[in-house]
């Protein structure tokens, strides 16, 4: 609730809870679309249609280099991976599915952690 929002924000401990979250998304069945950057060689329009690419790889490298401010920052950009999959995938394919599954176990996650 509120206070633990307030506690949680300002600490090292809103980041360190970030670390956390991550390690459970990258261990996930599911995320194996999702633990690089996509090769935007390798996958026709991606670099046209995605204008900001995003994955774990890169989210891991941002904790490291504390380019995240608080775990709201870092929310974004986990978002974004299930934003840019949302738009590139079809629902019903193997990537648009993994999408989804990651997103679900996500929001359950942070909530139960963060908030
Ligand atoms: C998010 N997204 C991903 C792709 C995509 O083709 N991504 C590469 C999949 C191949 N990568 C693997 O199979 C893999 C990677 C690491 C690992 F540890 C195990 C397996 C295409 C469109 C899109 O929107």
């Amino acid at each position: 609730e509120k206070k633990a929002r307030l506690a949680q924000d300002s600490t090292t401990k809103g980041l360190a809870t970030c670390r956390v979250l991550l390690a459970e998304l990258e261990a996930h069945q599911d995320a194996w679309p999702f633990l690089t950057p996509v090769n935007h060689k390798a996958v026709p329009g991606y670099r046209k249609v995605i204008k900001k690419p995003m994955d774990f790889s890169t989210i891991r490298e941002k904790l490291i280099t504390n380019q995240y401010s608080n775990w709201e920052t870092f929310i974004v950009d986990v978002n974004l991976i299930f934003e840019n999959c949302e738009r590139f995938n079809e629902d019903d394919s193997e990537i648009g599915r993994a999408g989804h599954s990651m997103r679900i176990f996500f929001d359950k996650r942070w909530a139960e952690l963060l908030m």
